[in-house]
């Protein structure tokens, strides 16, 4: 891990366009296991593809509501995560974050919810990425996180915080 960079991320652009949700309150995070597609099984935050003609943010409360049944208040985009992928298109995911929700996280035929404390988030059963910017989301840091997978390997990475991320 951490040789040169093992791809141009100068030119590298995203087929594929996502996002991630996190709230969290008093102390706990809400997690989704994912039941299917891309990560099922894994533990993450909501999320999902982003459709066409629609936005980052709108496609970040439509795919917690899809997933949770819940409507999350005040959303702010905190990350912006660059994967690429050996055996998928290539993702650039767009991180929010966000105190305050109305209605009550329900399981549903995509995700079962899951709260838990912040200091108990099961990194072991997330993607391999995650415990290097879900810390700085914790602390209400920016960030932009790169990463090169082979399968579902995590080989090559690179965290830049405190940084400007566009909408
Ligand atoms: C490689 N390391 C990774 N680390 C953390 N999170 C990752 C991830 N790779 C993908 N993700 C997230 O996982 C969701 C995929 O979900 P998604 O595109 O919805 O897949 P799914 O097949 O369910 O498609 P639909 O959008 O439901 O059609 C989406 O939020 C995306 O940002």
């Amino acid at each position: 891990m951490m040789e040169a960079a093992p791809m141009d991320w100068a030119i590298w652009s995203a087929p594929v366009h996502a996002t991630l949700m996190f709230v969290i309150r008093d102390g706990q995070i809400l997690l989704i296991e994912k039941k299917r597609g891309l990560g099922a099984g894994k533990i993450n935050g909501p999320g999902g593809k982003i459709d066409p003609g629609e936005s980052p943010l709108e496609c970040a409360l439509r795919e917690t509501e899809e997933e949770l049944r819940i409507r999350v208040l005040e959303p702010r985009k905190l990350g912006e995560l660059h994967f690429s992928m050996s055996d998928f298109p290539d993702i650039l995911c767009h991180v929010y974050r966000a105190e305050d929700f109305t209605g009550t996280p329900e399981e549903t035929e995509e995700a079962v919810p899951l709260w838990v404390p912040i200091e108990e988030i099961p990194y072991e059963r997330m993607w391999s990425d995650d415990r290097f910017w879900l810390p700085l989301l914790l602390m209400e840091q920016t960030f932009l996180g790169r990463f090169v997978f082979q399968g579902e390997e995590l080989v090559w990475r690179e965290v830049t915080e405190g940084v400007t991320i566009p909408d």
